[in-house]
């Protein structure tokens, strides 16, 4: 069997996943209850894609984390490959990896691994996240719907595609989780 792809993100009510010029992410709750830390830490990967924009915050702010905040050793320590054409060094040490080119094709390679390697997640951002879903690339989402409705911003799906329902979840702290598999 081969790797999946899978995909999570905050998402507003209205369907976008950011402001229209990818302002600041003020609607997101961030302060996740417990009960929404237990379930993402039993979603399973063993790679993270990245876009260069996300990299550049995600990757420092885990890092400087206090330890035992939840997911911080997860994303600390799980191998990062960071979407760029314009970074020639790797600023972030040893697990991280920075690919240049070819981006589809590389995911799609990932993909094509034993799936005894563990499944991939992408966290974003907004182009990386677009460009995967163009490609049909993403076979699983995990959408983390915020309780706000935006009226404008940046969508996640330009086209359509359809999904079945995995599972429905609503959490203490006001965030529902809809988990989606792609239909083949
Ligand atoms: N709703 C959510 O859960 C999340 C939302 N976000 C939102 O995303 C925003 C950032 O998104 P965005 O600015 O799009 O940044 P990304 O993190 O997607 O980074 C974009 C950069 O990644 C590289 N890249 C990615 N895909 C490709 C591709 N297919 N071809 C060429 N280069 C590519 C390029 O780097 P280079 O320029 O070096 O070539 C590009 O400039 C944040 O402001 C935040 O609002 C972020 C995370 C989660
Ligand atoms: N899997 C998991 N476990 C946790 O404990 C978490 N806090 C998160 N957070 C998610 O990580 C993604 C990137 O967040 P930042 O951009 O670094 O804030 C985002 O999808 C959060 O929901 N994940």
């Amino acid at each position: 069997m081969p790797r999946k792809l899978m995909l999570q993100m905050h998402m507003s009510i209205d369907g976008y996943i950011a402001g229209p010029n990818n302002e600041l992410m003020e609607w997101i709750v961030y302060n996740f209850s417990q009960d929404l830390n237990d379930y993402l830490s039993n979603i399973k990967f063993n790679d993270i894609i990245l876009g260069h924009k996300l990299a550049e915050g995600f990757i420092p702010a885990w890092q400087s984390m206090p330890s035992g905040t939840p997911g911080k050793e997860l994303m600390v320590n799980t191998p990062k490959m960071v979407f760029s054409t314009t970074l020639q060094e790797n600023p972030w040490g040893e697990r991280v990896r920075l690919l240049n080119s070819g981006f589809e094709d590389e995911v799609g390679k990932m993909k094509a691994q034993d799936g005894s390697e563990g499944d991939v997640m992408v966290y974003g951002g907004v182009q990386t996240v677009q460009a995967l879903i163009e490609k049909g690339l993403v076979d699983e989402l995990f959408l983390l719907v915020e309780p706000v409705a935006l009226g404008e911003g940046k969508k996640l799906f330009s086209s359509r595609t359809s999904y079945e329902v995995m599972e429905t979840k609503k959490f203490e702290c006001g965030i529902a989780v809809l988990h989606y598999r792609k239909k083949v």
